[in-house]
C-alpha cells in the first residue's frame, strides 16, 4: 500500500487532533495495574498466550481497519540481537562524541568493547521496505513521554521502521478524520485481511466517526512498520511501563559495569529508522 503524498514540512508545527491528545493523556495517567486490564490496549504478547480466543494473532500480523498500512511484527528481534543492538547503539555509535547527543554534556562513561561489524549486520536485519538513511535513538525512563506528532521531515514515503528494546511502552497511533482520507477497505483476498482487528464496541463507535486510533503495548524486540496511510499518522508514547524490562535486557551488557549494572532494567530504547530520499 503506497503512502499518500507527504504533508508539507510546515505541518511539523501542527497540533495533534483533540481525540489523539485525549487518548495520550488518558494513558499517561492510568495507574500501572489498570494498564494490564485496559481492554482498549492491543497487547499481542498477551494475545499469544491466549490463542484460542484470539485467533487474529499471527506471528507476522498486519492490522488494518483502524490505521491502514500499519504493520506490527511482535518479537522480531531475538534476545541476542537486542543486546547486540544496544551495544552498537549505546557503546559504539552514541559513545562517539562526534555524534553529539543531549547526553554528552552530562556523562563520561567507561565503555566496554564495541560489537564487531558482523554482529551489527545481524542486528540490522530489519524489514527491507525502507533504505535506512537516518535513525533516531529515543531513550526513555518510566515517566518519560513522547508527545503526539507526525514525522513529516522526510522527503521519502518509505515506511518508518520503529524498533523497541527494554521496558514495555504504550504506543498510540491514529489518523485525523479532518485531513486524512478514509482508509480503503482491504479485499477478502488481500494478505492484510488475514488478521481482522480486535472487536471493541467503543473503538468501533469512534472509528465510525473517523477517529481511527490504535493503542498498542509494545514489547522488547517488537518492530512497528508505519507504511501506507499510517506513514503520516499521528502517534505518541504516553507511557513507559516500570518493571517490565525482560531479564536478558536488564542484564545487559553483563558483568564488570559496576554501578551501571542493571541500568537498562529501567529503560526503553526506541530506534526509529528512516529513509530520507527516494
Ligand atoms: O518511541 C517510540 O516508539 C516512537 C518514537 C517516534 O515516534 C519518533 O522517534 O518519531
Ligand atoms: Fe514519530
Amino acid at each position: 500500500m503506497a503512502a499518500p503524498e507527504p504533508p508539507p514540512l510546515s505541518h511539523a508545527h501542527h497540533t495533534a487532533p483533540p481525540h489523539i491528545r485525549a487518548i495520550h493523556k488518558t494513558y499517561q495517567k492510568l495507574p500501572v495495574p489498570a494498564l494490564a486490564h485496559d481492554r482498549h490496549i492491543l497487547d499481542l504478547a498477551a494475545a499469544a498466550a491466549d490463542t484460542p480466543a484470539r485467533q487474529w494473532h499471527a506471528p507476522h500480523l498486519k492490522l488494518v481497519g483502524y490505521v491502514p498500512g500499519l504493520q506490527i511484527i511482535p518479537s522480531l528481534l531475538p534476545p541476542r540481537t537486542q543486546r547486540t543492538l544496544l551495544s552498537a547503539l549505546l557503546h559504539k555509535h552514541l559513545s562517539n562524541p562526534e555524534h553529539a547527543t543531549n547526553l554528552h554534556p552530562h556523562y563520561t562513561l567507561p565503555y566496554p568493547s564495541s560489537p564487531s561489524s558482523s554482529d551489527i549486520k545481524t542486528a540490522s536485519s530489519l524489514p527491507k521496505t525502507t533504505t535506512p538513511q537516518a535513525a533516531i535513538t529515543n531513550l526513555y525512563s518510566p515517566g518519560d513521554t513522547l508527545a503526539p506528532h507526525r514525522d513529516v521531515s522526510e522527503a521519502s514515503r518509505a515506511p518508518l521502521v520503529s524498533v523497541s528494546v527494554g521496558c514495555d511502552a504504550v504506543f498510540v497511533i491514529g489518523l485525523d478524520p479532518a485531513t486524512d482520507s478514509p482508509p480503503v477497505p482491504s479485499s477478502p483476498d488481500s494478505p492484510d485481511s488475514s488478521a481482522p482487528p480486535p472487536r471493541n464496541p467503543d473503538a468501533d463507535a469512534s472509528a465510525e466517526a473517523g477517529e481511527r486510533v490504535l493503542v498498542l503495548r509494545v514489547h522488547s524486540g517488537d518492530v512497528v512498520v508505519m507504511g501506507g496511510a499510517s506513514r503520516w499518522a499521528w502517534h505518541s508514547v504516553p507511557r513507559v511501563v516500570a518493571g517490565s524490562c525482560p531479564g536478558y535486557v536488564a542484564g545487559w551488557p553483563g558483568a564488570g559495569m559496576g554501578e551501571w549494572a542493571g541500568w537498562m532494567g529501567g529503560k526503553r530504547v526506541n530506534l526509529n529508522v528512516r529513509q530520507m530520499w527516494d
